[in-house]
């Protein structure tokens, strides 16, 4: 497990990452989503040994991570790493050989992913005479062509057509499937809503919440129900312990006072006619961002 724990950060007397802890499980993706200036790059050039903290730790399996460790990491910086003018296979053979694999092993691995992000067609173009969005791919190859045990990326999909997004996502979850602890950075919130497993809310350098996007979902439900009927629905407003957030003929959203009430609303909604549809609303991602980062 990769572990942030208690990471404190200032630039120039100004902090900007506030005892940030987290962790990053094997096997799972974990959306890292905050406004711009949050403190996602910050964190993860302290994860990367990029940046130093002032205060707090970074473990990977308990131990620290030292330059040796960081080698087995693979990384999709801001700023993008490659060489514009130099050929796509040839600088990710390259960057293979300086993570220490052999000439004939970097080859492999470079043109397996070079094949898996649809560039095969490419290899021999300098990178900047591809789309920004192949572009992106062929860093994302670069990323992962020592086979690393953790996975960092900062804003992997932005700029990705959907298209590129579905390839890239794809290669992120096999790797994640294989073991890998994968965090990415987003500010894609729909993205992130499909793709993560676990999430990590920053705000103004501080985590906001974290966990299982099913668990944030559940904690940040609120008691909200959609009552869909044949007929209009005005006369639930009598009803005890309910409020209504949205009225719009037959359809309505309420809340409820205690969420054990939510029987007594069906049958009473029973009792008056047929029932189309009725069930908890499940807030999204983009609701918990706001409610949890206002
Ligand atoms: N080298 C630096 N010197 C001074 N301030 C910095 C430096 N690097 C980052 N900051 C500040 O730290 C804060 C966090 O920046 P950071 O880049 O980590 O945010 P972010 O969440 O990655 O934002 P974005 O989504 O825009 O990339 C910002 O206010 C930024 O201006």
């Amino acid at each position: 497990m990769l572990r942030v724990a208690s990471v404190d950060r200032s630039f120039g007397g100004r902090r900007v990452l506030d005892d940030i802890s987290f962790e990053v499980v094997p096997g799972r993706m974990t959306g890292f989503v905050g406004a711009n200036g949050a403190g996602k790059t910050t964190s993860m050039r302290i994860i990367l040994g990029l940046l130093s903290a002032d205060s707090g730790t970074v473990t990977w399996n308990g131990e620290p991570v030292t330059r040796a460790v960081r080698q087995r990491f693979g990384y999709m910086p801001e700023e993008r790493g490659l060489y514009p003018k130099m050929k796509i296979r040839e600088q990710l053979v390259y960057l293979g050989r300086l993570y220490g694999l052999t000439a004939p092993a970097a080859r492999r691995s470079v043109d397996e992913l070079l094949d898996r992000v649809g560039l095969t067609e490419r290899a021999d173009d300098p990178l900047e005479k591809l789309s920004l969005g192949n572009q992106q791919r062929a860093q994302i190859a670069a990323a992962l062509v020592h086979d690393p045990e953790v996975l960092i990326l900062d804003e992997p999909f932005s700029g990705l057509d959907p298209i590129a997004v579905e390839v890239v996502a794809g290669v992120l979850r096999e790797r994640a499937g294989r073991g890998v602890p994968v965090l990415f950075s987003s500010h894609q919130l729909d993205v992130v809503e499909r793709l993560c497993d676990d999430l990590v809310i920053i705000a103004a350098g501080a985590v906001r919440a974290a966990g299982s996007r099913t668990e944030l979902r559940t904690r940040y439900a609120m008691p909200r129900y959609q009552l869909v009927l044949d007929g209009d629905a005005g006369w639930i407003r009598d009803v005890p312990g309910v409020s209504i957030v949205d009225l719009d003929g037959a359809r309505v959203v309420i809340e409820l006072a205690d969420p054990a009430d939510d029987q007594t609303v069906l049958r009473a909604a029973l009792a008056r006619g047929p029932v189309r549809s009725f069930g908890p609303i499940v807030p999204s991602l983009a609701e918990i961002f706001r409610e949890v980062t206002q």
